[in-house]
């Protein structure tokens, strides 16, 4: 199978070499595509590519039928409905680490700039003038910058800025008291910054919370002359404000790399001589280029082959150690799952999982989604993704609980999943054994040791002899072969369980020969 990817912004060729030079994928570039044209385009790909040129709309992503994954060759994901993708089981992934150092360099340039008037004083010359008393500056030297957003960008700003002799005054949620003493920086509030800063820079994402963050009321509360740089997205600053503060006289100046609106061509900020800008140019170095477009090329192939991969959006990462750990534990918690879905006859209204022994060591969000998908695409099938699992749960009202048992009984491990229903809770145990893999231990309170197999007869009946050479006897008339069959009762003479696994599946024939055997209460073919 031929995996089809489409590129539909302009993305580094050399960064894209390992889709390029992989024979299981076709990759067509095709940028400046209309909406209606992507539209049309999307559901024969795979993957998408984009930078932050392509609106990635929910409706895009409903059209998309084949799509599994978007890769943004970059940080930010806020050109893409990321909950459209969510709830379609597509998964987003971003490059978060490539453009970190080129994205730090260009606000740096832009800081030093603004201080020093370089671009208008350029243009100036350009235009024929020697014009050394319109464009004199300040000196980073001793100022104070305020960061908002001391995440990857903005860290390297502040050690950049330390190398400078300024003073720094950061504020972000997650900054600690130890980091800013690690890194030299004084942690402060959004006042603070406001209060203190000569230069202010922001380096957050854009989101409901820091959306117009930046507006009339707090550059009321700035330092008159305070200079201000947005490398990071358009909307943080709210323009608007940001131009009545320049016409007034409170704000110096301003380098601006991103903007509400992209392309902002015509905005009234670029007339504002106070004002410096570039066209989204922040990650636009050949090394960024490359190192973006590579780390999201192999993410795209990893997740296209069913492998692990780390930086997706719309799921938890996870790290490595983590992830070893627990890859021998998706099979068995799908099949779970899956097997546990099939024992209940009533639409299930809750389920609870128990992890157990040394799975209660790690983080077992990831092997959640496993379960949660094997149960639910039992039903709805190959819609349901561990990207949307946990939505569709939601979306057919069924809850799902997590709890942590100190005893995994005789085993090392152990992963219980019960289902509740109006007709009652049926229960599903699995272990990873050295040496033997996956095995069912458990069903309701009937001990077993089974495999996860694809073909599984279960049987209920009561505990008299012979039951097992009927059994063998009813399916060997209809060719069924055993592979392996085990049995459990809770007393001698009361009700006991057979699960078999069979070469072949069943038919009405077989039930109905075997519903004939007296003594069997139930059979119920399982399928994995
Ligand atoms: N201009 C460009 O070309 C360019 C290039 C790369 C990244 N970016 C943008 O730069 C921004 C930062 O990127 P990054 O790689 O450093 O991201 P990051 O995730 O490493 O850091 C973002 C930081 O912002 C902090 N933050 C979130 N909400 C906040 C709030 N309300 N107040 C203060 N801090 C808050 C987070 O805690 C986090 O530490 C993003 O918006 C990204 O899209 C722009
Ligand atoms: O979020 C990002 O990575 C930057 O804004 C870069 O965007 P670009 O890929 O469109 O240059």
């Amino acid at each position: 199978m031929t995996f089809q990817i489409l590129v539909s912004d302009p993305v580094n060729q050399e960064g894209l070499e390992p889709l390029l030079s992989n024979q299981e994928v076709n990759v067509d570039q095709k940028t400046n595509l209309s909406e209606e044209e992507l539209h049309e385009l999307i559901p024969q790909y795979d993957a998408l590519i984009v930078r932050s040129q392509t609106t990635v709309t929910a409706s895009l992503i409903e059209a998309a039928s084949q799509l599994k994954v978007i890769g943004r060759a970059g940080v930010g994901v806020d050109n893409i409905d990321l909950d459209a993708a969510t709830e379609n089981g597509v998964i987003v992934v971003n490059a978060p680490d490539g453009n970190t150092m080129s994205t730090a360099e260009h606000t740096f340039a832009m800081m030093m700039s603004l201080a020093r008037h370089i671009p208008q004083a350029y243009q100036s010359l350009m235009n024929g003038k020697w014009d050394r008393k319109s464009f004199k500056g300040v000196e980073l030297n001793k100022k104070t910058l305020g960061i908002v957003g001391m995440g990857r960008i903005g860290t390297e700003v502040a050690q950049r800025a330390k190398a400078c002799n300024m003073s720094i005054v950061a504020y972000d949620p997650f900054l600690t008291e130890e980091r800013a003493q690690k890194l030299g920086i004084s942690k402060g509030t959004l006042d603070d910054i406001y209060e203190q800063a000569d230069f202010i820079t922001v380096h957050t994402p854009l989101t409901k919370d820091t959306k117009h963050m930046i507006d009339e009321q707090a550059f009321a509360k700035m330092k008159n002359g305070v200079r201000i740089l947005n490398c990071a997205r358009g909307g943080i600053i709210e323009e608007n404000a940001l131009l009545e503060a320049i016409e007034d006289g409170k704000v110096a100046g301003a380098a601006l790399d991103v903007f509400e609106e992209e392309p902002a061509t015509h905005h009234p900020l670029l007339s504002k001589p106070e004002v410096i800008a570039t066209p989204h140019l922040g990650a636009s170095t050949e090394e960024a280029q490359t190192l973006v477009a590579y780390d999201v090329s192999e993410e795209i192939l990893r997740i296209l082959k069913g492998e692990p991969f780390k930086n997706a959006v719309n799921m938890p990462s996870i790290s490595s150690e983590v992830r070893e750990v627990l890859e021998p534990y998706y099979y068995l918690g799908e099949k779970l799952g899956e097997m546990a879905i099939q024992l209940v006859l009533e639409a299930p209204t809750k389920v609870t999982i128990t992890y157990a022994g040394e799975l209660t060591d790690y983080d077992t969000s990831s092997l959640t989604r496993n379960v949660m998908k094997g149960l639910l695409s039992y039903h709805l099938g190959d819609k349901v993704n561990v990207v949307n699992t946990f939505h569709m749960a939601k979306s057919y009202n069924l809850s799902y609980s997590v709890e942590y048992s100190g005893s995994a009984q005789d085993f090392t491990n152990l992963i219980t999943v019960s289902i509740e229903t109006k007709r009652g809770t049926r229960t599903i145990s699995g272990t990873m054994l050295t040496g033997y893999g996956p095995r069912i231990i458990k069903i309701d309170d009937y001990s077993i040791d089974i495999a996860p197999d694809t073909h599984l007869l279960y049987i209920q009946h009561r505990d008299t002899p012979g039951m097992i050479g009927l059994v063998g006897t009813t399916l060997g008339k209809h060719d069924i072969n055993i592979a392996t069959m085990q049995v459990g009762r809770k007393e001698e003479g009361g009700d006991a369980i057979m699960m078999l696994a069979i070469d072949r599946p069943t038919d009405q024939n077989v039930f109905h020969d075997l519903g004939l055997i007296e003594n069997i209460t139930s059979v119920k073919d399982i399928h994995l």
